[in-house]
């Protein structure tokens, strides 16, 4: 007799499917019957909780829909609690596995054993399958083989000590100061004492007996050593550390989640489901590619740089492969029916004679590969790649008013509330006295303003609507839209942009990221490719100047200097690793340095955690000059558009990748007047100031990107980059020609001797296509 499934099978069983309805957007295709059928099957009966969840599933909006789903799949997995929830039969917490069992790369986390609440904390950083842990790689190694001797280290020298807390004691020499002293034992018996300045928040983190693991810069006073620390993480005590003495992953996580836990859990996912090899070995001997499992163990637990350098190839690779894939598989129809536009010559001249300056010819070049798009039966689909500043939104303008003139709506839609914001603003400037009615929809609008503009969207009472993600909630609905314009494309998950677009509009998608041609082709495939490669005329272009710490007072004198003309400035703090607290309470502890060394400014503060609203009020209160220095943490990255700002300082900028100090540094230089940008380095090697150099030395963002890479020697123990692009994780464009070059042959290979891959040793390298084109998907986007 067959043997019956177990509940925990049948909930595993269930909770696959549903999860992957969840990945591909809860287009309720699961299984050709849908959600609805999958429960009435004899699958759904030990659970008729969560049948009564998603009865009538078909028939639920989207967010409805996903909401459904979520609560569906909570009560299938999650907690003790909600499995009580669930009927008797259910009510059995999901085993672990034993130790040795070998699991399949889709099974669930919380079949990991990764201690109480641990299932629950991979899920919130969007890790539910085992195989997301193993593909969620660490953004950065660290080397902590070695750690240093303590009798030899230097003054000043960078260090990373691990050791137990044996004291701790707070005092203040004066008022509001507040210094934190703790003194940490290494296992080899040394003592170093780490200092916190005016750091409250870090004490409870501190406590005796708690091992932690501190980087920074050693001061010697006498034999003994001090060390001010820039980088702390609490261990959690288990013998056998993942998180020392050997090449070390920093992963991206979040507050209350540490990287020893995630640590833990990819070490666990890597023992219990190490993932059959999709590429057949002959292959991989033919690209010189290490097998997957190896691969991975690389990523996340090298033994030694080559073994990083090893896995982190092969998993590039992979990445590249299957978007190639991907797109060669999704060719064939590439041709999509789109709007089709008039675009008449007369309206750009119009709009042109409406702007306070000419078009350059950059601009006047793309714009006519966008008219031509338009005028076709075909959707665009097109990315405008240009340099900061290099006029991209003026473009965008000018196509949604030629959209607007052919009867259609348009839409723009930002990465945050701030940009959403600033380009209502311009863009009422630029459409405002061409009779183009602009709206803004963003989430922090009151319920009933955003209610009104969602009406007179519907009613097609608005012409082009400004937004964030709120432009794509489901009661948004467009009366009749034919373009839309994205900014920034890659902060968008790609379930949100199907969202918008599910009307067929036109894409227009724009990006400041430098990339050169030919990777940019691969990175967005399916978008064609229009460059703006002229600044408009008359840009002074910005000073840069390059200063250690110790000429900090300087570089404020010139700030005040500049204030006093009735300039502004922005000053920028270095985004600390892994902890958005101690990012924020940096940002507010240089603002209050700030008024103090110069009394006379108007200060204010601008951070990542600032709900909404209130960061609109300060970037609103800025850009009208009601102070003159934001200090502000990395939230102004990206299109911040301030002309009177003319100053840049930008703290510990060895902490920036050179693309983002570039970006950064766009912020000024926007108005006429002579800009400037200040880069304090807080690290005074060599290295740092090599490459902090190049950025002194130029205003290309090409020749940035390319001068960097030369910088970048083979031998560098490399952390792992993240491009920006939705699947491509490790993926670092302006280097990868040669990997690219081999993936797409590869790629072309298998598909001319099997274009449906069905050969059976392609079974493995099928499914996982199909994993990967269920979280992105490409072509199927737009
Ligand atoms: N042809 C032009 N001549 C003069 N000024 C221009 C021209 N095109 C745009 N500008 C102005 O230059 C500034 C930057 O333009 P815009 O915001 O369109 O650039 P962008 O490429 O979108 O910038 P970013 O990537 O930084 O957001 C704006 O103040 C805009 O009014």
């Amino acid at each position: 007799m067959p043997r019956m499934a177990t509940v925990a099978e049948l909930r595993e069983k269930l909770r696959r499917p549903l999860l992957a309805e969840l990945n591909a957007g809860c287009q309720n295709r699961v299984v050709a019957g849908g959600v609805d059928k999958l429960l009435a099957s004899p699958l759904g009966n030990p659970f008729p909780k969560v049948r009564e969840e998603l009865t009538g599933y078909a028939e639920l909006g989207q967010p409805d829909r996903e909401a459904a789903l979520k609560r569906a799949l909570a009560l299938l997995t999650e907690t003790p609690k909600a499995a009580a929830r669930a009927p008797k039969a259910a009510r059995q917490a999901v085993p672990t596995a034993q130790p040795g069992e070998r699991l399949a790369p889709d099974t669930p986390v919380a079949r990991l054993d990764t201690g109480p609440g641990g299932a629950r904390k991979l899920q919130s950083l969007g890790l539910h399958l085992l195989r997301d842990v193993l593909h969620a790689y660490p953004h950065r190694h660290e080397d902590r083989r070695a750690l240093p001797d303590l009798s030899q280290v230097e003054e000043g020298q960078k260090v990373t000590v691990a050791g137990r807390v044996v004291a701790k004691s707070r005092r203040s020499p004066k008022p509001g100061m507040m210094i934190l002293d703790v003194t940490l034992e290494t296992p080899a018996g040394g003592r170093v004492k780490a200092t916190w300045f005016n750091q409250p928040w870090v004490e409870k983190q501190l406590r005796e007996g708690a091992q932690l693991v501190l980087t920074g810069r050693v001061k010697k006073f006498g034999r003994s050593v001090q060390l001010g620390v820039e980088h702390l993480e609490t261990l959690d005590g288990a013998q056998d550390s993942l998180s020392t003495g050997r090449i070390v992953g920093v992963y991206d996580s979040k507050e209350g989640i540490s990287q020893e836990f995630l640590r833990r859990a990819a070490h666990r996912a890597l023992q219990a489901a190490p993932p059959d090899d999709y590429l057949p070995a002959h292959w991989r001997r033919q690209y010189s590619l290490t097998d997957l499992a190896d691969a991975l163990w690389g990523i996340h637990f090298p033994h030694d740089e080559d073994h990083l350098r090893r896995g982190n190839t092969r998993l590039r690779f992979d990445e590249y492969l299957f978007l190639e894939l991907r797109m060669l598989l999704q060719g064939e129809d590439a041709v999509l029916q789109g709007k089709r536009f008039q675009a008449s010559g007369d309206d750009i001249h119009t709009f042109e004679a409406a702007l306070p300056f000419r078009f350059t010819n950059a601009q006047r070049r793309v714009l006519l590969e966008i008219t031509d798009d338009m005028r076709s039966e075909r959707q665009m689909a097109r990315l405008v790649q240009g340099d900061v500043g290099s006029g991209k939104t003026a473009v965008a303008a000018c196509a949604l008013y030629l959209a607007v003139r052919d009867g259609y709506q348009g839409a723009l839609m930002a990465p945050t509330e701030i940009l959403a914001r600033q380009h209502y603003a311009n863009l009422r400037g630029y459409l405002g006295q061409l009779d183009v009615r602009v709206g803004l929809l963003i989430g922090a609008m009151t319920a009933r303003a955003k209610l009104e503009m969602q009406t007179r969207i519907a009613e097609g009472e608005v012409d082009v609507v400004v937004g964030t993600q709120a432009l794509i909630q489901d009661n948004v609905r467009f009366d009749h839209l034919g373009l839309a314009v994205v900014d920034e494309e890659h902060r968008f998950g790609v379930q949100q942009r199907r969202k918008l677009l599910a009307g067929r509009p036109d894409v227009l998608v724009m990006s400041a990221t430098p990339i050169p041609r030919s990777l940019a082709l691969t990175a967005y495939g399916d978008l064609e490719l229009s460059i703006i490669d002229e600044l408009p005329p008359g840009r002074t272009p910005i000073e840069t100047k390059l200063i250690q710490d110790n000429f900090r007072q300087q570089a404020y004198g010139f700030v005040m200097r500049q204030i006093r003309e009735g300039r502004q400035a922005f000053v920028v703090t270095a985004l600390i690793e892994e902890n958005d607290t101690l990012e924020l309470l940096a940002a507010t502890q240089l603002a209050d340095d700030l008024k103090t060394i110069l009394p006379e400014a108007r200060i204010d503060l601008l951070h990542g955690k600032m709900p909404a609203a209130e960061k609109d009020h300060v970037m609103d209160r800025f850009r009208a000059h009601e102070f003159d220095i934001l200090v502000s943490t990395t939230v102004i990255e990206v299109g911040v558009d301030v002309p009177n700002a003319t100053v840049m300082v930008i703290e510990n900028a060895e902490r920036f990748g050179l693309a983002q100090l570039h970006q950064l540094r766009g912020r000024v230089g926007r108005g006429s007047a002579q800009s400037y940008c200040v880069l304090i380095a807080g690290e005074h090697s060599k290295k740092t100031r090599q490459r902090l150099k190049i950025i002194e030395g130029s205003t290309d963002g090409f020749v940035i990107a390319e001068a960097d890479l030369k910088l970048r020697g083979p031998g560098e123990l490399r952390g792992t980059r993240q491009s920006g692009i939705p699947d491509l994780r490790l993926a670092d464009l302006a280097n990868d020609a040669d990997i690219i070059e081999q993936a797409r042959a590869l790629a072309k290979h298998i598909l001319a001797h099997d274009p449906k891959l069905e050969h059976p040793r392609l079974q493995y390298l099928r499914s996982e296509l199909q994993n990967r084109s269920q979280s992105v998907a490409y072509r199927e986007v737009i």
